[in-house]
């Protein structure tokens, strides 16, 4: 059974009292849902929201994180100060990470390792841009990101790992992909985890949808059958409507 998670990105936005304040208002209303609730925060917001989020379900994710546990690495943070600081999840590899921080395939599977070493859930971004799409590249694009991303993870560690699709194209810009091509490419991720890891474990890995995700188009999204949860940039930064999205 894969319990669908919903992951609120707030990317770069809010200052600590902003987010205190945030998880004061949605706390009770969020505590009847059967989703999994996580809070994806800058990196200064972790520890207020982890002190603010204490008794509630809302679990606590980073949105970024170096490979090494240590090092002289100015201004990056490592997996092991995320973990004591009460961190479940990280997102690895989004596209506005590959697009304007370097990121790429092989530091993408190098931090999915080192979050798994300190049992961090890893929740992996990939997506194709608008062009890529329009010219019938989106399977190959996305498998070889899955590929990649997966290299050297073991069969047993693949449950804790959640892949976000996230099409370029519907990010920020008010397009959402139709649930439909959305739960195909979801499908065809899953069967790309079939081919690596056979008929037990890709049953488990959950597999969201990212990209223009609102309370009006949520519940469409969800109800589709490959689709495991949302991962939500815009409309998770105003407490009604994330209230919206996981009581969808
Ligand atoms: O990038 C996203 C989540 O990671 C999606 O952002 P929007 O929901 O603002 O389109």
């Amino acid at each position: 059974m894969r319990i669908p998670i919903i992951a609120g990105n707030w990317k770069m936005h809010k200052t600590a009292s902003e987010a205190v304040q945030f998880v004061e208002r949605i706390k009770e209303q969020v505590k009847g849902t059967d989703v999994e609730v996580v809070l994806c925060t800058p990196y200064t917001l972790l520890y207020p929201v982890k002190e603010a989020i204490k008794g509630t379900n809302i679990k606590l994710s980073a949105q970024n994180m170096h490979w090494e546990d240590q090092g002289a690495y100015t201004g990056e943070v490592s997996p092991l100060m995320l973990k004591e600081l009460g961190v479940e999840y990280c997102i690895i590899g989004h596209s506005e990470r590959r697009l304007y921080f370097n990121e790429t395939d092989e530091t993408v599977n190098k931090k999915v390792h080192a979050a798994l070493k300190h049992n961090i859930k890893p929740i992996i971004c990939v997506g194709e841009t608008l062009e890529q799409r329009e010219s019938g590249q989106t399977n190959t694009l996305v498998k070889n990101q899955v590929v990649k991303a997966f290299e050297g993870v073991p069969g047993d560690r693949v449950a804790e790992i959640v892949i976000a699709y996230e099409p370029i194209w519907a990010i920020g810009t008010g397009k959402t992909a139709t649930s439909e091509q959305a739960n195909e490419a979801i499908y065809n991720i899953r069967e790309v985890i079939r081919e690596l890891y056979g008929e037990e474990v890709y049953t488990e890995i959950r597999i969201q949808y990212g990209g223009s995700v609102k309370p009006d188009n949520i519940e469409e999204i969800m109800n589709q059958e490959d689709i495991d949860g949302a991962l939500v940039g815009g409309a998770s930064l105003k407490p009604d409507d994330y209230v919206a999205l996981v009581n969808f």
